[in-house]
């Protein structure tokens, strides 16, 4: 894989995630925890993909493996046609820095930090030029304009994921994978997150956000059901797709 290079540009172009028979077991003791087997998925759309399942099914283990942050026990994992189970650390390191970019739970900002400066660093770890203008450009785009030089601590919650939701944009990375992105939200603020995820979807990101809340799911284009770490169902949610203003939990 030596057309790898840690800095080529070309590897933030395509949107390409391509998983063939993985598996991923944890041995721990004498116990052995299959989270996922026999898994293939392919996504080749910019698309808002929602995956689903209940807790302990394998959904972070799934985001792990697709954000190459973790390696599976057996089978390929692919993003935009390369195989990452057959690089290096450090070719992994380059595909991962221009091609994913994560939003967590419980948001992950940088408490000593302003908004700005949390985005600012999203924008450095992937090495973009521009990186002042770029982070207040981002915070702009996520209504966030009149709060760059706040710290997390000065925000809401809803506030503060938005900032890392700029953070993840500020990379300018093609795949943005969510995990629980609402759960720590209220149910108005949780629907404006997903409308701000839908939008990144729109403009062109494959976006992943992974959920146990199936009310989520049927806003998504599509839905991959996980359980007991197999793959259920994959298509679009049941009945077509509902607005958000149709949601309630
Ligand atoms: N590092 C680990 N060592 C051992 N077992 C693990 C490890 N990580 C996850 N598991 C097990 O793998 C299974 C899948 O876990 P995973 O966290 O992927 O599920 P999940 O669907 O994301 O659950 P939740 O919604 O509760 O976060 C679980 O049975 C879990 O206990």
């Amino acid at each position: 894989m030596s057309h790898l290079r840690s800095s080529s540009p070309d590897l933030s172009l395509g949107t390409r995630i391509d998983l063939d028979d993985l598996a991923k077991r944890y041995v721990v003791g004498d116990t052995t925890v299959t989270a996922l087997s026999d898994v293939n998925l392919h996504v080749d759309e910019t698309a808002f993909v929602v995956v689903l399942g209940p807790s302990g099914s394998g959904k972070t283990t799934l985001l792990n493996m697709i954000g190459l942050l973790d390696v599976p026990t057996e089978g390929r994992v692919a993003l935009n046609g390369l195989d990452m189970t057959r690089a290096s650390r450090r070719e992994q390191f380059a595909l991962r820095r221009h091609t994913v970019s994560f939003i967590f739970q419980t948001f992950n900002l940088f408490p000593g930090l302003t908004a700005a400066e949390n985005v600012q660093f999203g924008a450095d770890v992937a090495g973009r030029p521009r990186t002042t203008e770029v982070a207040h450009e981002v915070l702009d785009r996520v209504g966030l304009g009149d709060r760059v030089d706040h710290f997390p601590h000065q925000l809401s919650g809803g506030e503060q994921q938005r900032v890392a939701i700029a953070r993840a944009l500020a990379t300018d990375n093609p795949i943005l994978l969510a995990d629980e992105p609402t759960g720590e939200l209220d149910f108005r603020t949780g629907v404006q997150i997903l409308e701000l995820l839908q939008r990144q979807a729109e403009a062109g990101k494959t976006v992943l956000v992974v959920t146990h809340n199936r009310e989520i799911s049927r806003v998504a284009d599509r839905v991959i059901e996980l359980s007991s770490g197999h793959v259920v169902s994959d298509g679009p949610p049941h009945g077509g797709k509902s607005r958000t203003e149709d949601l309630h939990w």
